[in-house]
């Protein structure tokens, strides 16, 4: 259903990566146009189990948009125009660890951007704004989705640095080993910048990770293929739907983490939606 008279609302977000491309049943189409053009698709937002919920596919239902090509800051206005103030990220990364293997649920609390030409950030012209991102990930999110996977039996790697990499293609082995050396432990292409983008906005942002592969500098095989990343992914499809669901449920309506006052006593350039 699409709607054309008053916008629906919604006070959680839920991008979906690759391989996620729809999540609620019963939803209401929202065509929202942002300052920075659409966003990847619609907004679908509809209602679970009590909680108001808008969902858009990063890539587009047809995974037409690649990584870098993403409207990154359409997707997170667009959001929060409709009242969206957590926002919860599924997505397909690799491991940099063979502890780490394909199945394995990751909750980062860290992030290492190795992205190059992206639209970072919403201020760009008219005043200078300097958000604290030493944290990137919403401290309440993290710990509501730990927990929410800890009681549906998926005990997952409860914290760990994702380094996002440009793309669209995937790492050389020796890229692979230096990120590995560093220290992090996940590697996807979409993880920045929606994080600072949704900080920037003074949006809460949860990224859960389901790993698809190992990363080519700790394999011993072919390397990544993008066939691989999405065959693991539709393994694991539906118990992840079904945390985000739970996640969903558990997220406190009232927010209480820095990231809620993130903005407060800066001189903004824009008015924000
Ligand atoms: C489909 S292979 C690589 C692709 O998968 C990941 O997408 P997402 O983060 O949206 O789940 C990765 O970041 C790449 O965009
Ligand atoms: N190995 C990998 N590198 C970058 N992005 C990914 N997404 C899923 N697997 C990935």
């Amino acid at each position: 259903m699409s709607t054309t008279g008053s916008q629906p609302t919604a006070e959680i977000g839920v991008i979906g990566g690759s391989g996620f491309y729809s999540f609620l049943d019963d939803i209401e189409e929202v065509r929202v146009d942002t300052p920075y053009g659409p966003p990847s698709d619609p907004i679908a937002v509809g209602e679970l189990a009590g909680r108001r919920v808008a969902f858009v596919p990063r890539h587009g239902r047809d995974h037409r948009f690649p990584p870098h090509r993403i409207p990154y800051r359409a997707n997170m206005w667009a959001l929060r125009s409709l009242g969206v103030r957590q926002v919860l990220a599924p997505s397909a990364v690799g491991s940099l660890t063979p502890d780490y293997g394909p199945g394995t649920l990751a909750v980062p609390d860290q992030l290492a951007d190795r992205t190059s030409g992206r639209d970072q950030t919403y201020y760009d012209d008219g005043a200078a704004v300097h958000v604290s991102f030493s944290d990137p990930y919403c401290p309440t999110g993290r710990r509501t989705a730990v927990d929410a996977a800890r009681a549906a039996d998926w005990p997952p790697v409860d914290r760990g640095t994702l380094v996002v990499i440009e793309g669209p293609r995937f790492s050389t082995r020796a890229e692979s080993q230096w990120f590995a050396s560093q220290g992090w432990t996940l590697i996807g292409m979409t993880g920045h910048p929606e994080a600072v983008l949704a900080r920037e906005l003074a949006l809460c942002y949860t990224n859960l990770c389901l790993v698809t592969d190992l990363d080519a500098g700790i394999e011993e095989g072919e390397g990544v293929t993008m066939q691989e990343v999405l065959r693991v992914f539709g393994e694991n499809t539906g118990r992840l739907r079904t945390l985000v669901a739970d996640v969903v449920k558990a997220l406190p309506a009232e927010r209480t983490c820095p990231c809620a006052s993130a903005l407060d006593g800066m001189k903004l350039p824009l008015e924000l939606p």
